[in-house]
């Protein structure tokens, strides 16, 4: 017997829009995002995967995308569990910031260090400033980031996967994470057992479910990188990897 886990990347967003560095922002999702979110819930209807519960970041580009998703699969009504450790790796100073702007200032090196590196954070954002999250107040109380490398990222979503996600995907049930880039880049590393070098090459896409059967007792994919409902998938891959350009 395998579990099934569905992982959805939020629709495009505002900011993927405008090719700004976005982290924490809360920003909602554009026209073509929520498109893309329907879609992705037909994809999951027709494919015959149908979500039992869902696990959700705490910005509103998951949380629609879900929504969204799961109306158009006619899984609405499904539980939900929501945490920011399922949040976008926080972009420290670079939130707000012009991707190809910080390219051209920066390099192609250091830019891609800070975008794709494993272990090497952004600058992190001043305390009070405008992209700042310091004084939001779904977030007090939690040891808050100031900027994060992926590294971080595994650091805080793997306590949450391991000690809530994976009870619920071993109860049998179908489980659906509605969540970003970066936190499913870090879900996808421990899952496939990625080094820390080649995960700077994978690049998850906007709004397309990607399924992955879990061996029952070992929770190891029974295919390595899951199974993207979308067979367009890999144009928006690239195009993912090549922001900035
Ligand atoms: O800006 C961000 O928060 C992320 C995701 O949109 O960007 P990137 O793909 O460059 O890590």
């Amino acid at each position: 017997m395998t579990y099934t886990l569905v992982l959805l990347r939020h629709g495009e967003s505002e900011w993927n829009a405008k090719n700004l560095f976005t982290g924490w922002v809360d920003v909602p999702l554009s026209e073509k995002g929520r498109a893309e979110a329907v879609h992705g819930g037909e994809l999951l209807k027709e494919a015959g995967v149908l979500p039992d519960l869902l696990f959700t970041s705490l910005l509103r580009r998951a949380i629609m995308t879900a929504n969204l998703a799961l109306d158009a699969a006619d899984r609405h009504w499904i539980p939900v569990e929501r945490s920011w450790r399922l949040n976008e790796r926080h972009y420290g100073a670079l939130q707000g910031k012009n991707k190809k702007e910080i390219r051209d200032q920066y390099g192609e090196d250091q830019f891609m260090q800070w975008r794709r590196s494993y272990d090497v954070p952004p600058p992190a954002i001043e305390l009070g400033s405008e992209f700042s999250q310091d004084a939001d107040v779904r977030y007090a109380g939690e040891p808050i980031p100031r900027t994060e490398c992926l590294k971080d990222v595994l650091g805080r979503a793997l306590p949450y996967w391991d000690g809530t996600i994976v009870p619920a995907i071993r109860t049998g049930r179908t489980v659906m994470v509605a969540a970003h880039g970066n936190s499913l880049r870090a879900i996808v590393k421990h899952l496939d057992g990625i080094s820390d070098d080649d995960i700077a090459g994978l690049n998850i896409p906007t709004g397309i479910p990607l399924v992955y059967e879990l061996d029952e007792r070992t929770l190891a994919p029974v295919k390595r990188g899951g199974t993207y409902l979308d067979p367009d998938a890999q144009a928006k891959i690239d195009a993912v990897a090549n922001q900035g350009r």
